[in-house]
């Protein structure tokens, strides 16, 4: 009988590649992948933009909030989650709980060039969307690295090649896990 394992919680800011290197390790893995994003939109019945809208930022805080309390509790899963999860208290209590926590960690450059052409993120709905990804990362940053057990830099390398370097950084760290 395979043991529980650690849950991977995947942090970083919009444009890391979270979602879609989270679903690549999921597989990898052989692990359930979460996305809390789009796990909030199932409940919620709506989008991103229309959540924003229509209940403000406060309101999907509130959402992601509560997906984050019910998904974190979740064994073996790799969750990918989204970028301001860490700017409330209680999620940063409940990555830190349980699992092992993954940022992905990417310059505003990198961020910008993969953000630019999706309309789904309401933050950057804004004429400069690079002073608003800045002012973000100096907030974020430091929470990000607060709940992070590991940090990996996402630079210009594929998806394939960011897998490759998070699967060594684990391996590396807790190699009772990670073979
Ligand atoms: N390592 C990578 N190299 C090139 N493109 C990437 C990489 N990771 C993600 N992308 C692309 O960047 C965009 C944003 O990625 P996404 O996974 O949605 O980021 P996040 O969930 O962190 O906001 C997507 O179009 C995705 O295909
Ligand atoms: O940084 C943020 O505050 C947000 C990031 C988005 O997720 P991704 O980081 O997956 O784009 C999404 O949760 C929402 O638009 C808010
Ligand atoms: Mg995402």
């Amino acid at each position: 009988m395979q043991s529980t394992l650690p849950s991977l919680f995947i942090v970083g800011p919009m444009g890391a590649g979270k979602t879609t290197i989270g679903k690549l390790l999921a597989k990898h893995l052989g692990r359930t992948f979460i996305d809390s994003d789009y796990y909030i939109c199932e409940q919620t019945g709506a989008d991103i933009p229309w959540i924003f809208e229509k209940e403000g930022e406060a309101g999907f805080r509130e959402r992601e909030i509560r997906a984050i309390a019910e998904l974190t509790e979740l064994p073996n899963i790799v969750l990918a989650t989204g970028g301001g999860v860490v700017t409330q208290p209680q999620n940063r209590e409940n990555l830190k709980k349980q699992g092992i926590t993954i940022y992905l960690r990417a310059n505003v450059d990198v961020q910008l060039k993969r953000t630019s052409k999706d309309k789904s993120r309401p933050l950057l709905n804004n004429p400069n969307p690079r002073a608003v990804l800045q002012s973000l990362f100096e907030v974020r940053d430091p929470l990000y690295l607060e709940v992070a057990d590991v940090v990996v830099e996402t630079g210009e390398g594929y998806p394939r090649y960011m897998l490759k370097k998070i699967m060594e950084a684990l391996k590396e760290k807790y190699p009772e896990h990670f073979v």
